[in-house]
């Protein structure tokens, strides 16, 4: 099969938790005005019902699997901006997929910058629940090795969805100017 034109490849974003794939992928999108996917919610909509409530009712495993199936398909087709979750790319073939049909951004963010985030994602990601802050800790450093996999790393650190938005474009923009 023809490989995909770098420009007409799909972008996908990874990080931990709360980082901002949600947010930034949505404004990217608009910005390159493309089909934007984000894997919760198709996963949400498969399941018709909340995340939190798959864990609960259906189990972490059946989540994953779904994770895994809707993320290999998304990432076979062409133009999208795909943010998944936090915990995929802990599965070694979605990281196989991703890396080699998509162009993959890793939103990187500070420990001490993520923590002033927890109270606004708390309640919505079950992974973290029941879990104390150094607990906490532990799993965002470790999670870092599945992360350090990708084709470009973007520091978010006191940068507004915005800003961060417009110079993954830009970078993106020089990309394929200079590859394609
Ligand atoms: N660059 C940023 N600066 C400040 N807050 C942000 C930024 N990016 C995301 N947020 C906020 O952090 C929270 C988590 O963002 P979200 O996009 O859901 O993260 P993820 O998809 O990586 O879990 C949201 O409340 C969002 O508004
Ligand atoms: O890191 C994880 O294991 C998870 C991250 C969440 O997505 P976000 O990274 O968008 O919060 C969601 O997929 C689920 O709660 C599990
Ligand atoms: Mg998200």
């Amino acid at each position: 099969m023809r490989e995909t034109p770098l420009k007409e490849k799909s972008i996908v974003f990874i990080g931990f938790m709360g980082v901002g794939k949600t947010t930034i992928g949505k404004a990217v999108a608009k910005k390159l005005y493309r089909d934007f996917v984000d894997i919760d919610e198709e996963i949400e909509k498969e399941f018709q019902m909340p995340v939190q409530q798959i864990f609960k009712e259906i189990g972490e495993k059946a989540f994953r699997k779904k994770e895994k199936e809707i993320i290999i398909e998304q990432c076979r087709s062409k133009l999208k901006i795909i943010s998944v979750g936090g915990g995929a790319f802990l599965q070694e073939e979605i990281r196989k997929e991703c890396l080699s049909s998509c162009i993959v951004f890793f939103l990187d963010l500070s420990w001490d910058s993520w923590k002033e985030r927890i109270s606004l994602i708390i309640d919505s990601r079950p992974v973290l629940q029941g879990k104390t802050l150094e607990e906490i800790e532990e799993l965002f450093y470790k999670r870092q090795e599945a992360y350090s996999v990708h084709h470009s790393k973007v520091i978010t650190d006191n940068h507004e969805v915005e800003e961060v938005a417009q110079y993954i474009v830009d970078s993106l923009k020089l990309a394929w100017e200079l590859y394609s």
